[in-house]
């Protein structure tokens, strides 16, 4: 791979990739803003101002759920989900957007990248589903319907549907890489420990340079 576009939400954790990446020109990095409608039009605006790119990177720090990722571990995202994607039936149930027939609310990564990615990550990480939600889940019970509604989840971020979902548009290989900051449940933000999330995401970008 020539040209890899990897995009965070927030300046602090485009400084920790770019720590990481030391440079790397195969690398170009750009912020798409905080939550998916921001970086579905900021990924794709950037998709379409500058060509040659090979895939799409979403890097940033996340929500670990409980029991599955704990804070400075990785993610590797097998797949990204829209968790909120869906309707609510009268009985509170909820059913997601795929059974309407609209559109999707999964975007698996993409095979080849997620398989070279995980190859050259040689730290511990976990590989599983990211969920994407508008709102940063602050309750017990919020957290329970996440896990209900996608039972595979490992992290939850606010970004990394829409960044697939722009790189699929314009037919480019995707993946989303998070590193988690803070447990998903009930909000408690002194035990966010984003040093630590950032720390992990400049080891995360030191070896994707190792990608060939
Ligand atoms: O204030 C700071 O120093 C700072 C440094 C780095 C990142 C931030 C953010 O606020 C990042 C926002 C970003 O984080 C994702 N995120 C993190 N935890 C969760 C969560 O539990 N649920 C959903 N999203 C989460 C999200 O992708 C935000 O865009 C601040």
């Amino acid at each position: 791979m020539k040209k890899i576009l990897i995009v965070t939400s927030v300046e602090k954790e485009l400084e920790a990739v770019r720590l990481g990446l030391n440079g790397d020109p195969r690398f170009h990095t750009a912020l798409c803003g905080v939550g998916p409608v921001q970086a579905a039009i900021r990924t794709t605006m950037e998709l379409s101002e500058e060509s040659g790119y090979d895939a799409v990177l979403n890097l940033g720090v996340a929500g670990g759920i409980p029991g599955k990722a704990k804070i400075g571990e990785v993610v590797l995202g097998s797949a990204s989900v829209q968790a909120d994607l869906g309707f609510e039936q009268a009985d509170g149930s909820f059913e997601r957007i795929e059974t309407l027939g609209f559109t999707v609310s999964k975007r698996d990564a993409d095979v080849a990248l997620f398989r070279q990615i995980d190859e050259s990550l040689s730290m511990d990480h976990h590989t599983g589903i990211i969920v994407t939600q508008s709102m940063v889940t602050g309750t017990k019970a919020r957290l329970d319907e996440t896990i209900q509604r996608v039972p595979d989840v490992f992290a939850e971020g606010m970004e990394g549907f829409a960044v697939l979902s722009a790189a699929e548009a314009a037919g480019l290989p995707s993946i989303e890489i998070r590193a988690i900051s803070n447990p998903v449940g009930p909000r408690k933000r002194d035990e966010w420990r984003l040093d630590d999330a950032l720390a992990a995401l400049t080891t995360v970008a030191a070896h994707l340079k190792e990608m060939t």
